[in-house]
């Protein structure tokens, strides 16, 4: 589903991966050994050398915010550029199940950013990456900040999400977490990936 040859970025590469349509795969690797700068090549966000395809349709052949809206980055910190949360979203209300299911307040469309708490962020951002119904994940430490009710969701959506046919890269600093999502896992380690023991 998402093949990656010869990819270069920042401190980055080469890395060939393949990402098969159902798959859920799990990567880690020390702090600064490139892993946002590996998903931010992928999600063409950063200058980047070698190719990158989801289902056959190669980035360089779609303008980049039809890929960037296919194959959708999580950052650890997302950003916010309107005073109110529901400015961020194509439709609020449409995102309001969401919002239940991870355990915010239905009514957060209607709150200023300034308010929100770190996991708060870090929900509303998966929230609004999901709404635009990416193919593929790349999801970046996307529950250190979360308790761990919320984080089962975010695996539970996750696997919904393969599960529908989609895809996922996951970036996690929890080894428990790393076995648990990952149908394969690998690690990153001065740039490359590593492969380690499928859980
Ligand atoms: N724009 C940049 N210019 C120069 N170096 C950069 C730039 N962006 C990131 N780096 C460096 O590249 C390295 C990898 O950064 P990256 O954010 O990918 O690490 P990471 O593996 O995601 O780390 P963490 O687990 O701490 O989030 C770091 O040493 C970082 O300082």
């Amino acid at each position: 589903m998402l093949e990656i040859r010869g990819l270069t970025s920042l401190h980055v590469g080469p890395v060939d991966l393949d990402v098969a349509a159902g798959t859920c795969v799990a990567l880690r690797g020390r702090s600064g050994s490139g892993k946002s700068l590996l998903l931010r090549a992928i999600a063409d966000l950063d200058p980047a050398g070698g190719s990158v395809a989801l289902e056959g349709n190669d980035r360089g052949s779609m303008p980049a915010p039809d890929w960037r809206r296919q194959v959708g980055y999580l950052p650890a910190e997302p950003g916010w550029w309107a005073d109110g949360v529901a400015a961020h979203f194509g439709d609020w209300s449409a995102c309001r199940e969401f919002a239940e299911r991870l355990g915010l307040d239905p009514e957060a469309g209607d709150w200023s950013v300034a308010r929100l708490s770190t996991g708060e962020r870090q929900r509303l951002g998966l929230i609004r990456l999901l709404e635009n119904k990416p193919r593929c994940l790349l999801l970046d430490e996307p529950t250190a900040a979360l308790d761990d009710a919320a984080t089962e969701t975010v695996e539970r959506l996750v696997s919904e999400h393969c599960a529908a046919g989609g895809c996922c890269l996951f970036v996690t600093h929890d080894s428990s977490q790393f076995a648990r999502v990952g149908a394969r896992g690998f690690r990153l380690e001065d740039g490359l990936l590593v492969e380690e023991a499928a859980s």
